[in-house]
C-alpha cells in the first residue's frame, strides 16, 4: 500500500478489517517491523483521536513518530505555484513536503477544507501536492473531502458488533451543529459503507445532498423517523451544505437523536466519529446510555491505522 487517501487505495477491504482485528488481539505481534522506520504526522487542525491512535499505532510497529502542529509551530504554508512569496507565506509547500520526506519514511497529514470554493477543496490539492513533493507514501490524517483512518475504524466497529447474520441496516443520520463542518466524516463513511455489506441509508435536511460519488447506492431521505425504522446502526455526524458550500441551512430542530428516537429502530448502536457538541449534534442519555459505541470507535481507530500503518511498511 503507497498511499492511504481513500478506499479506493484498498485492494481487500474484508482483508484490511480481519488484519485489524487480529491486530487488536495482538497489538505488538509485529513490533520490529517499523524499526529504523520514522513516521511522521503533520497537522493543520486540531485533532485528539487521530493523533494519538496513530501515533500509538506507529509505536506499536516499533516506528519513531515525530508529530508537527505545522500550522501553530511551522511556518506560514505558500500552496500557490509561481507565486512571488514577498508577503507573508515564508515557505512554500514544495519546500516544506520535500524536506519533510527527507525526514519521514511515512507522512501522515491533516488538512481539513477551507468550506469557501467547493472545486479547490474537492480537488484535494494540499493533500496532492504533499504526495508530490514529499515523495514518500502519504497516509490521509483527515483531506478536504475524506477521512479514511476514522471510516476503517467506523467498519472494523460495525464489523465486530454485528452478532446476527443478518445484513445490517446502517443509518446515517445529520445533527445539527452551531457552526459549518467539513462533509469529510459522512462523505468517507457512505462511501466505506458503499463497499461493506450493509444496507445504507442516508437522512439530512433538504440541501445537505453529499457529492454523488460517495453516496452510490445508498437509500437518501429527508425523513428521519422513516430512516430509523428497524436500524441496527445510527451513525450520527453533521455536516455543512454541499449544495450551497459551507452553508448552514438550518437549526436542524428536531433533528438532534434521543432515546426516543431510537424506540423506532432495533435497538441499534449509535455512533459518533468524536469530538460531539454534546446535546446538540447527539443527547447525554444516548452517549452515556447502553446502545452508544463511541468509545468503541474511538479504541478501533488505534487498530484501523496499525494495519495500514502495517501494510505501508510492507510495501516500503
Ligand atoms: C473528526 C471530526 C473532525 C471535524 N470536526 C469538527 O470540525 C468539529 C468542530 C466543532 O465541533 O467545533 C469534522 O467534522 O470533520
Ligand atoms: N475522530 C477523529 O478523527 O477525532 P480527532 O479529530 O480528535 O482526531
Amino acid at each position: 500500500m503507497k498511499q492511504f487517501t481513500s478506499i479506493k487505495d484498498v485492494q481487500h477491504l474484508d482483508e484490511l478489517v480481519n488484519e485489524a482485528l487480529a491486530l487488536k488481539q495482538h497489538p505488538f505481534k509485529y513490533k520490529t517491523l517499523g524499526e529504523n522506520k520514522t513516521l511522521g504526522l503533520i497537522f493543520l487542525n486540531p485533532s485528539l483521536r487521530t493523533r494519538l491512535s496513530t501515533q500509538k499505532a506507529g509505536q506499536n510497529l516499533g516506528m519513531n513518530v515525530i508529530v508537527m502542529n505545522l500550522d501553530k509551530e511551522g511556518w506560514a504554508l505558500e500552496t500557490q505555484e509561481g507565486t512571488i512569496m514577498n508577503g507573508n507565506t515564508v515557505e512554500h509547500i514544495k519546500d516544506a513536503a520535500a524536506v519533510m520526506g527527507q525526514y519521514c519514511d511515512i507522512i501522515g497529514i491533516r488538512s481539513f477544507p477551507k468550506l469557501q470554493n467547493r472545486e479547490e477543496d474537492y480537488q484535494e490539492e494540499l493533500l496532492q501536492q504533499f504526495i508530490k513533493y514529499s515523495k514518500v507514501p502519504v497516509v490521509s490524517l483527515e483531506s478536504a473531502t475524506r477521512h479514511p483512518l476514522q471510516s476503517l475504524a467506523d467498519l472494523v466497529t460495525i464489523t465486530e458488533s454485528t452478532t446476527s447474520r443478518k445484513r445490517p441496516k446502517v443509518v446515517l443520520t445529520w445533527a445539527p451543529h452551531i457552526k459549518p463542518i467539513p462533509q469529510c466524516v459522512a462523505n468517507s463513511f457512505a462511501e466505506w459503507m458503499s463497499q461493506a455489506d450493509v444496507e445504507l441509508v442516508i437522512t439530512h435536511p433538504e440541501g445537505y445532498e453529499l457529492a454523488d460519488e460517495f453516496t452510490q447506492g445508498a437509500t437518501i431521505t429527508t425523513n428521519q423517523d422513516e430512516a430509523m425504522q428497524n436500524a441496527d446502526f445510527v451513525y450520527v455526524k453533521n455536516w455543512s451544505s454541499y449544495r450551497d458550500y459551507g452553508q448552514v441551512l438550518t437549526d436542524g430542530a428536531g433533528w438532534m437523536l434521543t432515546n426516543e428516537k431510537l424506540q423506532q429502530t432495533n435497538s441499534a448502536r449509535v455512533m459518533h466519529c468524536l469530538p460531539v457538541r454534546r446535546n446538540v449534534e447527539l443527547s447525554d442519555e444516548i452517549l452515556e446510555g447502553p446502545n452508544s459505541l463511541v468509545l468503541e470507535q474511538a479504541n478501533n481507530r488505534t487498530y484501523a491505522a496499525q494495519a495500514v500503518l502495517k501494510r505501508m511498511l510492507e510495501a516500503l
